[in-house]
């Protein structure tokens, strides 16, 4: 498992996806980054322009790197492991329909919660009730607590 030699990450929103709000897609995103931040020592700073550590965009299809989005449904988004460059970056699949709050799409906070740590550097687990689980399952973001395989997992890279 690769994993940052640093606690302070920067982050940066590049850009929006037109299924919500601006200030709902920042919440999903700052909240998501907490998720693994009120575990570890890890700490997370937004940037609103340059390079930050975690670069999160929306893309469909081709864009930009060698890992292709298919359309609907299927991959939903995909991050890097830590590393310069591309590492620690989070893409989101524009052609899912992400939500705030109901479960009529995919939660945005859920997958990015997913996908933040792959770009701190969790791989999938195969615990059905892990937020690393490959699969989307839809919990209520309101009332959502890290389970304890992931909480096991990130401890055992910054704990
Ligand atoms: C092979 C990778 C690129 C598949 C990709 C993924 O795991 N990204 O982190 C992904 O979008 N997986 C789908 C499931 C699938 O493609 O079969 C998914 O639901 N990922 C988002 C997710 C997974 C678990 C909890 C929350 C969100
Ligand atoms: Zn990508
Ligand atoms: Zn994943």
């Amino acid at each position: 498992n690769l994993k940052w030699e640093k606690n302070s990450l920067t982050f940066r929103i590049e850009n929006y996806t037109p299924d919500m709000s601006r200030s709902e897609v920042d919440d999903s995103i700052e909240k998501a980054l907490q998720v693994w931040a009120r575990v570890t020592p890890l700490r997370f700073t937004r940037i609103y322009s340059g390079t930050a550590d975690i670069m999160i965009s929306f893309g469909s299809q081709s864009h930009g790197d060698y890992y292709p989005f298919d359309g609907r449904d299927g991959t939903l988004a995909h991050a890097f492991a830590p590393s310069n460059g591309i590492g620690g970056d989070a893409h989101f699949d524009e052609d899912e329909n992400f939500t705030f709050r109901s479960n009529g799409g995919y939660v945005l906070f859920m997958v990015a919660a997913h996908e933040f740590g792959h770009s701190l550097g969790l791989s999938h687990s195969d615990d059905p009730g892990a937020l690393m689980y490959p699969v989307y399952t839809y919990r209520n973001p309101e009332t959502f607590v890290l389970p304890r395989d992931d909480v096991n997992g990130i401890q055992s890279l910054y704990g």
